[in-house]
């Protein structure tokens, strides 16, 4: 690869693409010699609107994109940390050369009428299919009602526009990435909605022997949000959560800098409710993220993921 040219694959949704210009925004201030191009592809989960679990789970965000990596059509690969899978590692030959500065991780409401949550009337049709968004719902408004949801996140407004739903829970930073921070009613507490592992960050990937591109964009990455995503990743992976998975997580660094690791492990009904919280002390990001897990397991974890197919 001539140094100066990034090529940058990404999936083709407006909200990926957004996540592309960050970063090409951020290396133009970085590296303003290098110049870009966007490689947009359709992955699976994309194409595919039936159930995640029939196609390979949550690798069916990640598949196509790391593919184009690794044959060399592109050099850097964008992914929502959100959507790279925990149960496996990521495709061999590629690493990660950083993570962007975290966005917002919570989840939010939106309702066209401009209620929140505790507004809403018995049996309103919540639009999500995230296990950890139904569970969190069941568990906090037991008296509204989950249907099923697909597509990216202009499609499923539109969907839900079209009367498919009565209101959706989408993440905050997608809806900011979109330019609909407009449609949002209410932003959930992380009490209420606990956010999924990776939440709000951007994984910039490349491939293992591409020591350029990696000094390169290793660049854009933020230390705080690199330790956070590893103790968050560390747990998902010790707990071997699933695409179909209701686990909710976030490591956040306190003010006096020190690390910290909640999460959470829900039956899909949301009336068995596990939580950890943990301070990392002497520990690395890592071992706070497997002293967690740990810590759940010990509370029946694996029962829990283990009883929900996938
Ligand atoms: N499942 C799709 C997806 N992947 C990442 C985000 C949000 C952005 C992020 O957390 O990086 C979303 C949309 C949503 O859940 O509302």
């Amino acid at each position: 690869m001539p140094g100066d040219l990034i090529r940058i694959v990404s999936r083709n949704s407006p909200m990926a693409l957004a996540q592309v210009e960050r970063v090409r925004a951020e290396l133009a201030v970085l590296h303003p010699h290098v110049r870009t191009e966007v490689l947009p592809v359709t992955t699976t989960g994309d194409r595919w609107m039936g159930d995640l679990a029939q196609v390979e789970g949550k690798g069916a965000f990640t598949k196509e994109v790391d593919a184009a990596l690794l044959r060399g059509d592109a050099d850097l690969a964008v992914h929502c940390m959100k959507d790279v899978p925990g149960d496996r590692p990521i495709p061999a030959g590629t690493r990660f050369a950083g993570y962007l500065k975290r966005d917002d991780i919570r989840d939010a409401l939106v309702d066209p009428q401009g209620r929140t949550l505790d507004q809403l009337p018995r049996g309103t049709r919540i639009g999500t299919s995230s296990v950890r968004r139904v569970a969190q719902l069941a568990a906090s408004h037991p008296h509204l009602e989950c249907v099923p949801i697909r597509g990216n996140a202009n499609r499923r407004l539109e969907k839900m526009a079209a009367g498919d739903a009565d209101a959706l829970i989408l993440a905050v930073s997608g809806l900011e990435r979109i330019g609909r921070m407009d449609a949002v009613s209410e932003v959930l507490t992380l009490e209420t909605m606990l956010p999924p592992i990776g939440a709000g960050v951007l994984a910039l990937q490349c491939r293992e022997d591409d020591t350029e591109t990696t000094d390169v964009v290793s660049d854009l990455g933020d230390p705080a949000t690199h330790r956070e995503t590893s103790a968050e990743r560390m747990l998902l992976h010790v707990l071997q959560g699933h695409c179909n998975s209701p686990i909710a997580g976030y490591a956040r660094t306190e003010r006096s800098g020190e690390l910290s690791l909640r999460a959470a492990v829900f039956t899909p009904d949301g009336k068995t409710v596990l939580h950890a919280h943990e301070w990392a002390g002497r520990l690395d990001p890592a071992t706070l993220g497997t002293s967690v897990a740990v810590a759940l397991l010990r509370q029946g974890a694996r029962e829990l993921i283990d009883g929900i197919a996938h």
